[in-house]
């Protein structure tokens, strides 16, 4: 999709299958761009796209039918209510008058909007305009919804509900979901798959425990003993002399481990890694106090993976906080 000035998305190649996957990029990167396209709202310059089968060229208002859309700006009409609202979305969706008004009841009580519903939408907090934007999604009963950015303006509570809504359209409904954000680490509880793009190419498409489960680390703590006053250091040495990795031997980082300093931290290779550890806590009779798996979070893997050339050209908050890096940010933005 080329733009006058910009080429907001470049050769993007990808298959979304069917559940709750996750669309992320920065500012800019082209993921509504991409939604637009998909809606069949935006002509791409070349290539092409399909939507449950239909062509997004040709079939716009066919694929529209089928599928919800919540945008990413505020626009809802501030002198109606959302009741008035979404009955109104869902006759243009199609439904007859009577069910279009028990489709809008049902499905803002399913999005959290009770008695404020009468109330003209102008008065209504961003969470609660995020709830309605959320409603005339669903409304319909649509096969597919394509949300933008819905976290978007939410305090932390207020994201929680959203990502836990969000997941309970797939789970309670069976409807698919495709979702952006540009905080990959909120994604993580709540997509099955998760693509991600910046300045308009594809960097990675992959099952969300794939990204998290390739680099399994085991943290295991252990008893002292008689024997052993100091049973995680006899552990370490057993553990090494058994071909063990052993991550960040002395500095090991245990940041956010309870009883840090007495935790080893193991790289797992497969199941086997836990059995060596079980036998050498056995053979030196200590007490196993934990083996647990660290999952890693996503944020957290793909830092590694860019690499640090790229995580060194953004400020450190952007990249703390989970931001997946802000490379468009010199464009013009519209
Ligand atoms: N109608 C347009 N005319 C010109 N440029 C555009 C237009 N729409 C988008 N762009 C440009 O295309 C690029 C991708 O924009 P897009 O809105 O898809 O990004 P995004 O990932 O959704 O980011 P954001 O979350 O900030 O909206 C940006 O550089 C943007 O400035």
């Amino acid at each position: 999709m080329r733009f006058p000035r910009v080429t907001a998305l470049d050769r993007l190649t990808l298959d979304i299958g069917p559940g709750v996957t996750g669309l992320v990029g920065s500012n800019g990167a082209g993921k509504s761009t991409l939604i637009k396209i998909l809606l069949g709202l935006s002509p791409a310059t070349e290539g092409r796209a399909e939507v449950l089968g239909l062509d997004v060229a040709t079939s716009g208002a066919a694929i529209r039918e089928r599928v919800g859309y919540m945008p990413e700006h505020d626009c809802l009409p501030p002198d109606v209510s959302a009741t008035e609202f979404v009955v109104h979305m869902a006759r243009m969706s199609g439904l007859p008058p009577t069910a279009a008004r028990e489709r809008t009841a049902d499905t803002l009580r399913h999005v959290g909007l009770y008695e404020e519903r009468y109330r003209p939408i102008g008065g209504y907090s961003t969470g609660m305009k995020q709830r309605v934007k959320l409603a005339q999604a669903l409304v319909h009963d649509p096969q597919l919804v394509l949300l933008d950015e819905p976290t978007n303006g939410l305090d932390p509570v207020g994201r929680d509900e959203m990502l836990g809504l969000i997941r309970r359209i797939h789970t309670d409904f069976g409807i698919s979901v495709l979702v952006t954000s540009h905080l990959l680490g909120e994604l993580e509880r709540t997509c099955d798959h998760v693509v991600v793009i910046d300045g308009g190419t594809l960097l990675r498409s992959s099952a969300t425990s794939d990204f998290t489960q390739t680099t399994a680390t085991l943290a295991v703590e252990v008893t002292d003993s008689e024997t052993h006053p100091d049973g995680t250091g006899a552990l370490r040495e057993v553990l090494t002399d058994a071909g063990v990795t052993l991550i960040g031997h002395d500095g090991i980082d245990t940041e956010g481990l309870p009883g840090a300093g007495h935790i080893l931290l193991i790289e797992a290779t497969g199941e086997e890694t836990y059995d060596v550890v079980r036998d050498s806590v056995a053979g030196l009779g200590l007490g196993l106090v934990r083996m647990e798996q660290r999952r890693h979070q996503i944020a957290e893997v793909f830092r590694t993976e860019q690499g640090a050339a790229r995580t060194a050209a953004v400020p450190a908050a952007a990249t703390t906080a989970g931001v997946v890096q802000q490379k468009g940010s010199g464009r013009d933005e519209h």
